[in-house]
């Protein structure tokens, strides 16, 4: 959900903005007109309402978010349920934490935590090979820490490394709400995404244990974009917020303020916008959904682009994630369970797929996939401190020359 922003600064940004959507229920105008085609140029909008409304609504729902889950991946959803004052709160909790001075913030950073939760300081972070320019916080679940006889991937989630309350009074209290609030909306779109493939609403929930409540695995992440000024940092320049990616969960919930920056690309190689539109929150599909439809829901690849709008921009996004120790590789739905709408659409991804495919065989959990691969590669000084002696790809196994190519 996009936040109503009351400093000068971020209002009169607000108060420019032209935002292409009108939002008038179900998928808006602007992009009905792309309608559903991989080339879109637009995201689309989905109301949520419409789950509650009539059972005519609800199916209208479900067929649009099919439509929606085939050709882009990426949407907004309005109508969320979630307090607009919850999203002002978080909103401050996270420009608060940031705006801690650097010592305070190194008090809770992601070295410290063998669990790489915590602070990562602006331009630590690294996406296929380049640094991300932003500064982030991975707060997720308070998790127990790993025991003695746990093997050593478990360490992928546990216990909080976020500010004291002394440092940020509301942080724990304002993120608890948060997560309980945002999850609700997950399971909501999660019990949707099963009713389009025609399977009983808990089917992918109970499939990867996404209520495990003794150890949940979803990610809950801050992110601040500074702006950078090129002229006087021209090393930065090519660099961006946050590089190309598709996201390794489930399904992705994010919250974002009024700057912009979030692109995704459309299956003809362009990069469109997703520009942010107050009072609603942007999703997209997992890999984790992809792999299940054998590639015909789609996790578009995305990006942050550097920032150099002159104010910071902040995000917050919830991945929905199974359990650690579901398996990694599932084999995808069969074309015989698919609803034919489905089942028909053939998926033009090869390349894409290919890779999320090998990826995703690499690793025999999602725990292990997680830890080794996935936060020893994004967080490599908490890894030097951590586990120095641990070489990821000969611990998997992996075969060197695909490992290059494709992770
Ligand atoms: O900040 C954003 O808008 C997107 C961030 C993102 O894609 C991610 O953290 O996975
Ligand atoms: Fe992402």
């Amino acid at each position: 959900m996009t936040v109503a922003l009351t400093d000068a600064g971020h209002a009169r940004l607000t108060a420019t903005q032209t935002l292409s959507h009108e939002n008038k229920g179900g998928i808006d105008e602007a992009a009905a007109v792309e309608k559903f085609s991989k080339s879109f140029k637009v995201i689309p909008i989905l109301d949520l309402a419409l789950l509650d409304g009539t059972p005519d609504d609800k199916s209208k729902f479900i067929d649009q978010f099919r439509d929606v889950l085939m050709s882009c991946g990426f949407f907004y959803v309005k109508n969320t349920g979630l307090p607009d004052d919850l999203q002002s709160r978080m909103y401050d909790v996270i420009k608060k934490t940031f705006a801690l001075p650097r010592e305070e913030k190194l008090k809770f950073a992601i070295e410290r935590s063998p669990c790489f939760k915590g602070w990562n300081e602006l331009g630590r972070e690294v996406t296929y090979g380049k640094n991300d320019m932003r500064e982030t916080l991975s707060v997720s679940y308070n998790n127990r820490a790993r025991n003695e006889n746990e093997p050593l991937w478990f360490n992928c989630i546990g216990p909080w490394n976020v500010p004291t309350d002394d440092q940020v009074p509301e942080f724990r209290a304002t993120s608890l709400e948060y997560l309980s609030a945002v999850h609700a909306v997950a399971l909501k779109l999660l019990h949707a995404v099963a009713e389009t493939l025609e399977l009983p609403p808990p089917y992918f929930v109970d499939l990867w244990g996404v209520n495990d409540d003794s150890r949940p695995a979803h990610g809950f992440q801050f992110n601040h974009y500074p702006s950078i000024d090129v002229s006087e940092s021209p090393e930065w320049a090519e660099n961006l917020g946050d590089a190309a990616h598709q996201d390794d969960d489930i399904i992705t919930i994010l919250a974002q303020d009024m700057i912009g920056g979030l692109q995704v690309q459309n299956f003809d190689g362009e990069w469109i916008d997703v520009k942010p539109i107050q009072g609603t929150m942007v999703c997209n599909v997992g890999s984790f959904l992809e792999a299940i439809t054998g590639g015909r829901y789609i996790a578009t690849s995305h990006r942050v682009k550097l920032n150099t709008s002159g104010v910071s921009r902040y995000s917050w996004p919830y991945f929905l994630h199974a359990r650690i120790t579901s398996p990694r590789w599932l084999e995808p739905l069969a074309d015989d369970i698919l609803p034919e709408k489905v089942r028909n659409e053939k998926p033009d991804v090869k390349n894409r797929y290919e890779a999320m495919e090998f990826n995703r065989k690499v690793c025999k959990t999602i725990g292990e996939y997680r830890f080794y691969i996935k936060q020893m590669k994004s967080y490599p000084e908490a890894k030097a401190i951590h586990y120095p002696d641990v070489d990821w790809v000969k611990e998997l196994n992996i075969d060197t020359i695909l490992a290059k190519k494709f992770l």
